[in-house]
């Protein structure tokens, strides 16, 4: 029998039970009870919806309070000595602290898991780490979904993909793959209690199969499972997710474990090659059901596909499962009561997936659900038929694009000339990255209104007196360039979304971005455009305020992109592009309402960049060159910038520059300008706004730290070159933080201004 199994389900719950309940715990309106008691009934009812779906092995552990890979730091007690931690249980609370810092100690890094919008806690490494079992979490939900009846499948983070993800940070140079031999018995433990405990199979996710390894990585692999396979009676699934394996596949299906998963979406291509290299009786899992975008499976080709594995494997060894964990996914679709019910029809939410996979596992082993296979069939030609995808006058637009479109007038050399001729900002200009404080008030505001109960006119004054206010407050601090704040923003994506042609957008189709931080991202399912202009209004209020120059606020095509769901039924690339003459559109209207610099966001552009080098420069060229087609529109006296939050730049430097934004803001206090590197060796030819000031932590850094900062930069950097902002915008903060930490900033920029004038 072909067996239907699930990777994780996504822990936030329906209606974000998760980030109620832990925020209120945060806020101390719950006590920890309540919050056990919440995160219990969402187990309980994902597991509910997993065994009423027919799910043949359903996992544990997938659930989190905040982060899977901080879980596993505390299973393994990878406690950092500042946490002050008494070495023994690493429970919740520390798990906390951990993630959002405490007044003693700062909090653990955050960086992008894969290349998804999801965020891990790095695990930290020095000379002086040690593992020992310390937390009890895995076992304990394994417990519970046992007195509910079911032996679940636990998901441990593997010893390999922990230790890639983690980073030294005592500066000692240890070789933390050299860990392994430590780490390993830990997990060995592990899996002893949960097979002790009667768990039967165990899922131990290794995405780092679909990067390019090292040997030192080899090496851990190959230790990890020798020794973990000679563990009792309990079966190991090993999963590859997130792409293909390439140069790894040998390595992969080598491994003496059990069964073997791999992502049937990403690498399709790959799985004829692993189940002809399977060994013995290793059972293989195909995920065949995309567990990062949201449209039906193709169920006639994918139950095509696994057939002819059954004809090569056997039935008895074949699984079937999502892509990946389907944390990525939205959790139903069941109140998306306002979406065009055409589109509907096209789509699957995490909790219509696991019909999917059900559905599968039963064609192939000849129990096909007719009705089922129709109608998706028909959703398949509805979809490719459809006149709502396509759109003749962009596909036109699109055919008609030649080299010019993708640059501006002049040299960045002539654009600066002039720019400077017009803004005349002094040395050292100092700005902001865009959004103030989304507070209660605004976000109260922005619901009432979406509900009706408060009228367009008075949103509309509600949000004028926040933009007043704010503008009011940066002229008073000394701000050369000022922002609007963005109060009238959801978040930087779904908003554009919202207005753009090509476009839908869900009430509750919430996806965990980090923590308690959720982000909604809509759907482009045709050919986009822009039908009007989105931010103009608001920014030619604002301009209209303050004899400063006011920056228009944009997100841009790559961002805009990847922070959506995406079709799949043409290259992104070409999805990007369509989106970036929506955006060139917006930045041309701006500069008509008299805009003299326009901001557009590259967030997403590092995260974007595929998992393996190889792929990089066909991604880096379309990527790069469509922030050009966007900004290719305006005058040399319109100063295009662009942001980009924490990011590896060394890699990418050279595409960076590409883009050709007069300026760009990067995220480099926490690292003490260490990110300013790249642009120093590769002398980055355009503006910089280093961030001076770490807008992640509600600490207010003073200014001579943020002197300091500055310095570091002046001494690598031209002068004339360097703008003062903070690392990010300041949504996520309170305004009793952010004032005096912005008023510190400005004034570092004078201090340093007098400096340069008068040297000392
Ligand atoms: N898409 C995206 N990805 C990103 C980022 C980003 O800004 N956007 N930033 C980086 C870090 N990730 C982040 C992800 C989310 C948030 C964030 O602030 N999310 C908000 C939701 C933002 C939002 O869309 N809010 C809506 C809905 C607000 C809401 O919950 N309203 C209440 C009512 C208001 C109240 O009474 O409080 C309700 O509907 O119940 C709005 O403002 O309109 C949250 O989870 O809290 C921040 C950073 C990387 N990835
Ligand atoms: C995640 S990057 C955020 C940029 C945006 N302009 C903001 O300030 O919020
Ligand atoms: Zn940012």
């Amino acid at each position: 029998m072909t067996t239907s199994h699930n990777l994780g389900f996504p822990r936030i719950g329906e209606r974000r039970e998760l980030k109620k309940a832990t925020e209120a715990y945060w806020a101390g309106d719950l006590d920890r009870a309540g919050l056990e008691a919440a995160g219990a009934e969402i187990r309980r009812a994902n597991w509910e919806k997993q065994r009423a779906a027919g799910i043949d092995l359903i996992p544990s552990n997938d659930f989190s309070f905040y982060d899977q890979v901080l879980d596993m730091t505390c299973l393994v007690g990878n406690v950092p000595a500042r946490f002050d931690w008494d070495g023994e249980h690493a429970d919740l609370d520390l798990a906390f602290d951990m993630a959002r810092g405490t007044d003693e100690a700062i909090a653990c890094e955050m960086t992008k898991w894969f290349d998804t919008n999801y965020h891990y806690l790095v695990p930290e490494f020095t000379q002086n780490t040690t593992f020992k079992l310390a937390g009890a979490k895995v076992f304990e939900e394994f417990a519970e979904a046992k007195a509910e009846g079911l032996t679940t499948k636990p998901v441990l983070v593997g010893p390999a993909t922990y230790l890639t993800l983690g980073k030294v940070t005592d500066g000692s140079g240890l070789d933390k793959f050299a860990l392994a031999d430590q780490l390993i018995p830990v997990y060995i433990e592990i899996l002893d209690q949960l097979a002790a405990a009667g768990a039967e199979w165990v899922q131990i996710d290794e995405p780092v199969f679909s990067l390019d390894l090292n040997d030192a990585q080899r090496a851990v692999i190959d230790k990890t499972y020798a020794a973990l396979s000679r563990v009792g009676d309990l079966k190991i699934m090993v999963t590859n997710y997130f792409g293909e394996l390439r140069d790894n596949l040998e390595l992969f299906t080598q491994l003496p474990v059990s069964a073997l998963h791999i992502d049937g979406v990403r690498g399709a291509g790959e799985i004829e090659a692993v189940a002809a290299r399977l060994p013995g009786d290793t059972a293989l899992s195909l995920g065949m059901v995309d567990g990062r975008n949201i449209w039906k499976t193709d169920l006639a080709a994918a139950k095509t596909v696994l057939a002819q594995v059954r004809d090569t494997l056997g039935a008895d060894r074949l699984m079937v499962g999502p892509a990946c964990s389907l944390l990525h996914s939205p959790v139903t679709l069941r109140n998306e009561t306002r979406l065009d019910q055409r589109l509907v029809a096209w789509l699957a939410f995490a909790e219509e997936k696991l019909d999917e996979i059900v559905a599968l596992a039963r064609a192939v082993d000849g129990e096909v659900d007719s009705a089922l296979f129709e109608a998706n069939a028909q959703a398949m030609t509805d979809r490719r038929e459809s006149s709502l995808i396509h759109d003749d006058f962009v596909a036109k637009r699109v055919a008609g694009l030649t080299a010019t479109d993708y640059q501006r007038n002049s040299v960045y050399a002539e654009r600066a000339r002039q720019q400077r001729a017009k803004l005349k900002l002094p040395m050292f200009p100092t700005t902001t990255i865009g959004s103030f404080p989304q507070t209660r008030d605004v976000r109260k505001a922005r619901a009432a209104h979406k509900k009706g109960d408060l009228s367009d006119a008075d949103y509309d004054a509600f949000l004028k007196q926040q933009i007043d206010e704010a503008i009011a407050m940066q002229e008073d601090m000394g701000f050369d360039m000022l922002v609007h704040g963005e109060f009238e923003r959801n978040d930087m994506v779904e908003y554009f979304g919202e207005q753009l042609a090509g476009y839908v957008f869900t009430k509750l189709g919430w996806v965990q971005s980090y923590g308690s931080r959720y982000v909604k991202p809509p759907i482009i399912y045709g050919d986009v455009s822009r039908p009007k202009p989105m931010t103009v209004k608001w920014s030619k209020y604002a301009q209209s305020r303050t004899a400063k120059p006011m920056k228009g606020m944009l997100t841009g095509p790559v961002t805009m992109v990847q922070w959506a769901f995406v079709r799949d039924d043409q290259p992104r690339s070409e999805t990007v592009k369509q989106v970036a003459l929506a955006i060139r559109d917006e930045i041309v209207d701006l500069e008509a309402a008299g805009l003299a610099a326009i901001q557009c966001d590259e967030a997403a552009f590092r995260e974007g960049l595929p998992l393996r080098r190889a792929d990089w420069d066909e991604y880096l060229d379309w990527a790069a060159a469509s922030f050009r087609l966007a900004a290719g529109g305006v005058r040399d006296d319109t100063q295009v910038h662009t942001h980009m939050c924490y990011s590896e730049f060394n890699d990418i430097i050279e595409s960076i520059a590409a883009m050709d934004a007069d300026c760009i803001s990067i995220e480099t206090s926490r690292s003490q300008m260490e990110l300013l590197d790249a642009f120093v060796k590769f002398a980055y030819p355009n503006e910089i706004g280093p961030g001076v000031y770490d807008i992640h932590s509600p600490r207010v850094p003073s200014t001579d730290e943020m002197v300091a900062l500055l310095e570091k930069a002046v001494a690598v950097l031209p002068a004339e070159k360097l703008w003062v902002n903070p690392d990010c915008g300041l949504k996520t903060r309170g305004w009793a933080e952010v004032k005096p930490a912005l008023e510190n900033m400005v004034e570092a920029a004078q201090r340093m201004r007098a400096r340069i004038v008068e040297p000392a």
